[in-house]
């Protein structure tokens, strides 16, 4: 299972060092809050682009945005290699899949627990990857919420070949559960930041 450590967990006085703590890890997770589609604000596209030359890791951008298709070309140019955005969003989920591939940019969707599963299916022909949420978006260093694995499952059941991520309170216990559920890639951020050794927390996550 590969890691993507959530920048959201990371100290912001010092991001440039905690990327580079990351190195690695197999992506890089970032986490972009409206204030409006969850009740929390994070950063933006100068803080994506800031980041960007330090590392050669993707970027798995997270919009947790109520119209993620406004900032799709900003996002783009910030260097953002996949972009998830939420099927709950108040966008055309087609006209926002199609703003991504014309970017240039590996499409994702997500969903928040609360979300049937069958939400995603008319689109996964078109999708790089799924982002099943495991807690709530909006807040860091939640509880992971197990029954969301069933999502993992059904997905897994539809589309073998396709890309699954989990996210949100991923730490050694649950990432066991993710490995066995078959989740491909698990966003970390409490249990790396945290961490005293973060590249031996990075390798326990993965199973290694
Ligand atoms: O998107 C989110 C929260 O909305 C996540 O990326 C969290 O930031 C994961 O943090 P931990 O649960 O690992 O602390």
């Amino acid at each position: 299972m590969k890691i993507a450590p959530s920048m959201l967990a990371s100290d912001y006085t010092r991001m440039g060092e905690c990327v580079r703590a990351v190195q690695d890890a197999d992506w890089l997770h970032l986490d972009i809050m409206d204030g409006h589609f969850v009740p929390n604000i994070s950063f933006g596209p100068d803080v994506v682009h800031a980041l960007r030359p330090l590392t050669d890791r993707p970027f798995d951008v997270h919009l947790m945005l109520s119209h993620p298709k406004r900032y799709v070309q900003k996002f783009a140019d910030a260097g953002a290699d996949i972009l998830t955005f939420h099927v709950e969003c108040e966008d055309d989920i087609e006209e926002t899949l199609a703003e991504i591939e014309r970017c240039g940019m590996k499409p994702s969707l997500s969903l928040k627990p609360g979300t049937p599963v069958e939400a995603l299916f008319p689109y996964l022909d078109r999708l790089y990857m799924v982002l099943v949420m495991t807690v709530e978006p909006g807040f860091g260093g939640q509880k992971f919420m197990p029954e969301q694995l069933e999502k993992v499952r059904a997905l897994r059941a539809r589309r073998p070949e396709l890309l699954i991520e989990v996210d949100g309170g991923v730490n050694r216990e649950t990432a066991a559960a993710c490995r066995a559920a078959g989740v491909d890639v698990a966003v970390a951020g409490t249990s790396v930041f945290r961490a005293t050794d973060i590249t031996e927390e990075i390798r326990i996550l993965r199973g290694e």
